[in-house]
């Protein structure tokens, strides 16, 4: 097997009357992200890491944002197209590295159960998965609060 390396990167704007749902897991927070599908930050650059290292474009090639279908839609659905993905190109995901950039809410208290989520929807181990968090200092746009930023980095393993 060969590694390929892939990496991702998203923003969604802070809305009022939305939930706040990233790596797959829904946070009490006063706000949510806005999006056509449920804007899940996280896994939207997860999926482009993945779709990156397989060389088979984004997440909007897979999944168009001017297709109704994927209006509010669940991001799960994304993310186990791109296991699908590696699973048709007979590879298998060595790692993933989730970082999630915002003032708030907070993520680590939330990270064991948005690893556990995410190493459920690829059908890997919760080793395999990281996800941490880092603010912007209050500056920016994230430092606003205006909208959360993620950043993924991926190693998938594809025969040679
Ligand atoms: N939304 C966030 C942001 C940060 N954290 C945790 O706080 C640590 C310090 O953040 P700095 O930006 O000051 O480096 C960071 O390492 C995370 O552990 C968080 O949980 N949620
Ligand atoms: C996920 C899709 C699905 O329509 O919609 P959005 O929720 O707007 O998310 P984005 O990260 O902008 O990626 C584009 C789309 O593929």
């Amino acid at each position: 097997m060969i590694p390929r390396i892939g990496t991702g990167f998203d923003v969604h704007a802070m809305a009022e009357g939305r939930p706040m749902i990233i790596c797959g897991v829904t946070i009490p927070f006063e706000k949510g992200l806005a999006g056509h599908s449920d804007a899940d930050v996280g896994i939207h650059a997860l999926c482009d890491a993945i779709y990156g290292a397989l060389a088979e474009g984004d997440i909007g090639r897979h999944f168009p944002p001017s297709e109704n279908t994927w209006k509010d839609a669940d991001s799960a659905r994304f993310l186990r197209h791109a296991a699908e993905r590696i699973a048709a190109r007979g590879g298998r995901l060595a790692n993933a590295d989730v970082t999630i950039i915002c003032e708030r809410p907070k993520i680590t208290p939330h990270a064991p159960a948005m690893r556990a989520r995410l190493a459920e929807l690829l059908g890997v181990g919760i080793d395999a998965i990281s996800v941490k968090a880092t603010t912007t200092e209050q500056l920016g746009f994230t430092g606003r609060g205006e909208g959360i930023a993620a950043q993924a980095a991926v190693i998938v393993l594809v025969p040679a």
